[in-house]
C-alpha cells in the first residue's frame, strides 16, 4: 500500500524528510496537518520507527484525539504509545515522574486563576504592597508574561534593579513562587517552566527523554512561545529530528505570549532545516480562498504566500447585513433547517463562528426553537452559566421564593456567613412545620437554636421582600440591576477582576439584553412570564445526544478544524475588529492580529461561506449602531453576493433614525446646526444637551446628535469620533459633558 499517493509532490517531499529538523510553512487548508499524520504514519510503517520514539504537539486536546485517530486509520497499531499531545498534558505527565527533582512532590496541585488570585493576595499584604498601584491581575498578567518568556524570578530581579516599581513586581514574583513551592503546586505557566529547568539542571532525565523522544512534531507552531520554544529545541537538540509546521498567517494568540519569531526565525536556530512550502489548497473552493488571500494581503510584514486550488469556484460568498441580532440568529437557524430538510447537508456539517462567547446566546435560542441539535465547543451552554443561574435563583426567589433549591443556591451567594449548620436547623423546621424554606427563613427568629445566626438572615429576607413591592414599578432591566447592586454581586466580580470574571460581567450584560427584549416584545410583561419564557429556552437538556450537531464556537477555538457550511456572525467594527483593537494604542498591529483571526475563520470553510452582521446590536441594554466590519470590505466585492437587508414589519414605528441622524450630521457639517429642528425633548435630569461633546468610557469623545424620552429614560444617540453612531439609555451610558 502506498499512502504517498494520496499526496501531492511537496507533501511527500516533507513526509519523506526524516532525518534532520524540517519546517513546514504553509496557508491554510494546505494539508500541514495531514502531512504530520501521514509523516507519523511513514515512520512507523515504512521506517520501522517504534511509536514509542515520536512525540506529536497539537494546540489542543481535541486535534490530539483527531490525530491519534487518523494514525490509527493509516496504520492500523501503535498509536496508543504515541505521545499525541498538548504541550501543557505533555509536561504534566514529565513533571509527574521526576518533579520531585526540582524538590517538588510528585503529586503536585495545579492552579486554576482563582488560587492564583487567593496566593497573590498573601503576596501583596506580605509584601505591603497597595493594592491601587499593585492590582492582583495586573501582577499575575506579568508574572505570567515572565514565565512565557523563561524569565526567571531572580532574573527579573536583576532586571529591575533601579526601577523602584519594577523592583516591587520582581518582589512579588519571587514571593508567589516561594508561597507555590511551600503549596507544593505549579501555576499552568509554570508547567513548561518547570519542564525546561528540569531538563537544565537534571541531565539524565533530559537525555532519557531525548532518547526517547527521537521524532518530534509541532502542529500549529506559529503560536508557540519563547518557553515552549525552549522545550521542544531542548528536546530536540540530540537526535535534530524536529518538524514544525505552522502558518505565520494564523498566528492568533499574540495576546499569550504566541511569539512569531520562532516561525520566521526557525532556520536561524536550525540552520540545516529543510523548507518545505505548501501552496495547494484542498480545503476550500475558489471564491472562499480569493476571500481569504484578499483579506490577508492587507497585512504588512508577512510571508508572501500564494495559496491556490483546483477546486471547483463554488458559490460566492454570501453576505448579508440585518437589522439586529435576532434576525442574524433566525435567518442562519432557518438556513441550517432548510438544507438539512432538503437532505443537502446534516447538523455536523455546519459550524458558527463568531468573536466573543456571549454572542453565542442568540443562536442557541434560535437552535432551541428550531429544535436543532448543537453544541458550544470551549464554552458552557448560555443558561447553565453560574452567574446566570444565580441571577435566575434570585428572580425566582423574588417570584414566588416557593422553589427551595433557587433560594438555597443564593441564600449565601454573595458571602453572607451563613452556614451549612444553619441551613440544616432552618431545613428542619421547614420540614417540621410544613412551610417552604423561604417561609422558615422569614421567621428565621422563632427557629430554636439558631442565635446569632438569625441576624445574617433577616438582611436577606429584607432585601427578597424590598424587591417584591418594588416589583410593580420596575422594569425587568432595572430589576435585575438592583439585585446585582443590592447584593454585591457586580461588584464582587468586578473586584475579582480576571478574564473570567469580565466573561461573567459579559454574560449578564447579555442577560439583560435577553430582559429588554422580553420586555419590549410581551403584551404584558412581568417577572412570571419572563421565567417562564427562560426556562423554555433553558431546556437543554432536551438536546438529543449524538455527534451530528452544528458547533457554535469562537473563532480562536476553530484553528485547525473544517466544516462544508460556515457562518461567519457579528462581523462589525467594534465587535470584529474588537473596538479594544481599534481603541488600541498600537491600532495597526492589533488590528492586523484581528485580521489574522478572520482569515482563519474564512479558511474553515470548504464549501460555503456565509457572513452576517447586525446593523444594531444590544450591549448591555443600550442598542448600538454598528457599520459593517471592514474586513468584509476588504473582500473582492466581485466574490460577494450582497443581499440587501429586507426591513421586517418593525414592531412599533421607528424613530426616522437615519433621516434625522444624516440631517443632524449634515447641519454639523455646514455648521448651520439649530437642535429645535430636531426631535430634541428637554432633559433636565441630565447635564448635556443636543450639540454638546460628551465622553463616554468606552467610545470616547463624540457629539450629542438626538435626544428622545424613551418611556422609563432617555435614549441619547450619539456620534462618537471614533466609532460612529450609537444610540444608547443615558441611565446606562453614563455620559459626561466635556
Ligand atoms: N493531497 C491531498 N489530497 C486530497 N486532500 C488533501 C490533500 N492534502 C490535504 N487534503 C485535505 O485538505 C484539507 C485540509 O488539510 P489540513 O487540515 O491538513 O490542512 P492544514 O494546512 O493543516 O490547515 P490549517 O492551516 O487550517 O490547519 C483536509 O480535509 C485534508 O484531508
Ligand atoms: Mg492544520
Amino acid at each position: 500500500m502506498s499512502d504517498l499517493e494520496l499526496l501531492n509532490r511537496e507533501q511527500q517531499e516533507a513526509v519523506l524528510h526524516v532525518d534532520g529538523p524540517l519546517l513546514i510553512l504553509a496557508g491554510a487548508g494546505s494539508g500541514k496537518t495531514r502531512v504530520l499524520t501521514y509523516r507519523i504514519a511513514h515512520l512507523i510503517d515504512e521506517c520501522g520507527v517504534n511509536p514509542w520514539n515520536i512525540l506529536a504537539i497539537t494546540f489542543t486536546n481535541k486535534a490530539a484525539g483527531e490525530m491519534r485517530e487518523r494514525v490509527d486509520k493509516i496504520v492500523g497499531y501503535g498509536s496508543e504509545s504515541i505521545w499525541v499531545s498538548t504541550f501543557h498534558s505533555t509536561c504534566v505527565r514529565i513533571l509527574r515522574r521526576y518533579i520531585d527533582r526540582l524538590g517538588y512532590d510528585t503529586n503536585f496541585t495545579i492552579y486554576d486563576t482563582e488560587d492564583q488570585k487567593t496566593v497573590m493576595k498573601n503576596v501583596c499584604q506580605k509584601l505591603q504592597l497597595d493594592s491601587k498601584l499593585y492590582k492582583e491581575r495586573m501582577l499575575l498578567n506579568v508574572i505570567s508574561h515572565a514565565k512565557d518568556e523563561y524569565i526567571s524570578p531572580n532574573e527579573f530581579l536583576l532586571e529591575a534593579k533601579g526601577d523602584f516599581r519594577q523592583e516591587k513586581i520582581a518582589q512579588a514574583y519571587v514571593e508567589y513562587q516561594k508561597e507555590l513551592k511551600k503549596n507544593n503546586a505549579l501555576d499552568f505557566d509554570d508547567l513548561l517552566v518547570k519542564t525546561v529547568e528540569l531538563f537544565q539542571s537534571c541531565p539524565d532525565v533530559l537525555e532519557y527523554y531525548q532518547n526517547r523522544f527521537r521524532y518530534i512534531m509541532v502542529d500549529e507552531y506559529q503560536d508557540t512561545n519563547t518557553v515552549q520554544f525552549k522545550f521542544i529545541s531542548t528536546l530536540a537538540r540530540q537526535y535534530r529530528n524536529l518538524c514544525v509546521v505552522g502558518d505565520d498567517d494564523q498566528s492568533i494568540y499574540k495576546f499569550r505570549g504566541a511569539n512569531i519569531r520562532n516561525i520566521l526565525d526557525f532556520e536561524k536556530v536550525f540552520p540545516d532545516a529543510k523548507v518545505v512550502k505548501l501552496e495547494q489548497n484542498y480545503r476550500s473552493t475558489q471564491n472562499i480562498l480569493n476571500a481569504a488571500n484578499g483579506v490577508i494581503a492587507n497585512n504588512r510584514g508577512r510571508k508572501e504566500k500564494a495559496l491556490w486550488t483546483e477546486n471547483e469556484q463554488g458559490e460566492p460568498i454570501l453576505f448579508q447585513q440585518f437589522q439586529n441580532g435576532y434576525e442574524e440568529a433566525e435567518y442562519v437557524s432557518g438556513e441550517i433547517s432548510k438544507k438539512v430538510r432538503k437532505g443537502e447537508a446534516e447538523y455536523q456539517d455546519f459550524a458558527v463562528l463568531y468573536r466573543i462567547n456571549a454572542q453565542s446566546r442568540l443562536f442557541e435560542e434560535k437552535f432551541l426553537y428550531a429544535n436543532i441539535p448543537y453544541k458550544i465547543v470551549g464554552g458552557v451552554n448560555f443558561y447553565s452559566r453560574k452567574e446566570i443561574k444565580d441571577i435566575l435563583a434570585y428572580l425566582k426567589t423574588i417570584d414566588n421564593g416557593k422553589d427551595g433549591l433557587a433560594v438555597r443556591r443564593i441564600i449565601n451567594v454573595p458571602k453572607r456567613g451563613i452556614g451549612n449548620v444553619t441551613l440544616a436547623k432552618v431545613q428542619a423546621y421547614a420540614d417540621s412545620r410544613d412551610i417552604s424554606f423561604f417561609e422558615a427563613l422569614e421567621e428565621a427568629g422563632e427557629i430554636p437554636g439558631l442565635g446569632k445566626a438569625a441576624l445574617k438572615i433577616q438582611p436577606f429576607v429584607h432585601l427578597i421582600h424590598e424587591m417584591r413591592l418594588s416589583l410593580a414599578d420596575m422594569s425587568m432591566q432595572d430589576l435585575i440591576q438592583a439585585i446585582l447592586d443590592k447584593t454585591g454581586y457586580a461588584e464582587d466580580l468586578k473586584n475579582e477582576d480576571t478574564d473570567e470574571s469580565e466573561a461573567r460581567l459579559e454574560n449578564i450584560d447579555e442577560f439583560i439584553n435577553k430582559a429588554v427584549t422580553y420586555e419590549e416584545g410581551a403584551e404584558e410583561p412581568n417577572l412570571s412570564g419572563f421565567l417562564e419564557e427562560v426556562a423554555l429556552v433553558a431546556d437543554i437538556d432536551s438536546v438529543e445526544d449524538g455527534d451530528n450537531r452544528v458547533l457554535l464556537m469562537t473563532l480562536h477555538s476553530a484553528k485547525g478544524l473544517e466544516f462544508p457550511y460556515v457562518y461567519l456572525a457579528g462581523l462589525e467594527d467594534g465587535l470584529f475588529p474588537s473596538y479594544m483593537s481599534i481603541a488600541a494604542d498600537d491600532p495597526t498591529e492589533e488590528i492586523e492580529e484581528e485580521r489574522r483571526l478572520c482569515y482563519v475563520g474564512i479558511t474553515r470553510a470548504m464549501k460555503e461561506l456565509t457572513i452576517t452582521c447586525a446593523r444594531c446590536r444590544m450591549v448591555r441594554g443600550e442598542t448600538q449602531y454598528n457599520n459593517v466590519s471592514r474586513f468584509v470590505r476588504e473582500i473582492p466585492s466581485e466574490l460577494l453576493a450582497r443581499k440587501s437587508v429586507i426591513p421586517r414589519e418593525p414592531k412599533k414605528p421607528e424613530v426616522p433614525q437615519n433621516t434625522s441622524y444624516q440631517k443632524a450630521k449634515e447641519a454639523f457639517r455646514t455648521k448651520t446646526f439649530d437642535p429645535q429642528q430636531f426631535k430634541v425633548v428637554k432633559a433636565d435630569k441630565l447635564d448635556y444637551t443636543v450639540g454638546d461633546q460628551v465622553s463616554h468610557v468606552k467610545f470616547g469623545k463624540g457629539t450629542v446628535l438626538e435626544i428622545t424620552e424613551g418611556g422609563r429614560d432617555y435614549e441619547v444617540k450619539v456620534d462618537f469620533e471614533r466609532f460612529g453612531v450609537k444610540k444608547m439609555f443615558a441611565s446606562f451610558a453614563k455620559l459626561k459633558k466635556v
